[in-house]
């Protein structure tokens, strides 16, 4: 079974679905790889203008780590590995050198926020919930979330996100200026797509060109460090009685 679908536009655009719906899109060690692979791919391919990131279903964009999987990581050491191997992952979606969408088709929530951080848009389907739960699990963003959440968004504003750990409305999140869209989902992708056409009129080398103007400023030593250092302080709360309680609770509601 796929755990991602990914589709070619003859237009430049690539969408990259997470395909798990029956798990609200969670991801697991297979949708990384496939993500990792995906995202390669657009780096490299002259063809691809855009990437666009979204999740198969009408419930859920991505509902984060896969708490059933990752349960099992009860070290600070095993944990820190599942988080590094998604952040560096994620790290190289927010320096990818070409434009990215999330196109937030449900609730995002936990590492699916961080997922759609490290894009440069986000449009969200009416109605669709974001949370960046984490602190009510007994964690921080794992995956490098909260630096690029302060990248992204004033300060204080960043800070009340992620403190208030609440799902928000997409509504609201656009007031915050972390929606820059909010759609109304009769044919999301096809919404989607005549947003992106004047970026899509545009070659190539132009888009690349821009993207690597802000993503230059990312790729610093001091950036980087920051980044990985919020990964290896989510390991070390990772194997906490609070945050083994909260999966242990939510495991057994479902
Ligand atoms: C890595 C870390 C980070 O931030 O860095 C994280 O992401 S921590 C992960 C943070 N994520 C979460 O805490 C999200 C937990 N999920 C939810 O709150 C909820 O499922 C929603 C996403 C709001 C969807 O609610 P809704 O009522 O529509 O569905 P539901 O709860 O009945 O879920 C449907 C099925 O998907 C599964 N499911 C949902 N989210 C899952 C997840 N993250 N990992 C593993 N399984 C998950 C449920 O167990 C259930 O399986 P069965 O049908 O077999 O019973």
């Amino acid at each position: 079974m796929k755990v991602a679908i990914v589709e070619y536009d003859s237009n430049g655009i690539v969408w990259f679905a997470i395909h798990r719906p029956e798990k609200r899109n969670a991801i697991n060690f297979e949708v990384m790889d496939k993500l990792e692979e995906t995202i390669a791919m657009v780096e490299k391919n002259d063809d691809v203008k855009m990437l666009v990131i979204t999740g198969t279903g009408d419930e859920a964009f991505c509902s984060g780590g896969d708490l059933s999987k990752f349960q099992h990581l009860h070290t600070t050491e095993n944990a820190k590995q599942m988080l590094e191997k998604m952040g560096t992952i994620l790290y190289s979606l927010l320096t990818l050198s070409k434009p990215t969408v999330a196109l937030i088709n449900g609730t995002a929530i936990g590492g699916g926020c961080e997922l759609a951080s490290a894009c440069d848009f986000r449009y969200a389907k009416s109605g669709s919930k974001i949370g960046f739960i984490q602190g009510k699990l007994g964690i921080t963003t794992g995956w490098g979330g909260a630096t690029m959440l302060f990248e992204k968004l004033p300060y204080t504003q960043a800070l009340d996100i992620l403190l208030r750990a609440e799902r928000i409305s997409a509504e609201k999140m656009y007031e915050y200026g972390w929606i820059h869209a909010v759609l109304p989902g009769n044919n999301l992708r096809e919404e989607c797509r005549e947003l992106l056409a004047p970026y899509l009129s545009q070659s190539v080398s132009v888009l690349r060109a821009y993207k690597m103007a802000a993503a230059e400023k990312w790729k610093s030593d001091e950036f980087r460090m920051r980044f990985f250092a919020e990964i290896r302080r989510c390991s070390e709360l990772w194997g906490s009685e609070e945050h083994k309680r909260a999966i242990q609770s939510f495991l057994n509601k479902s």
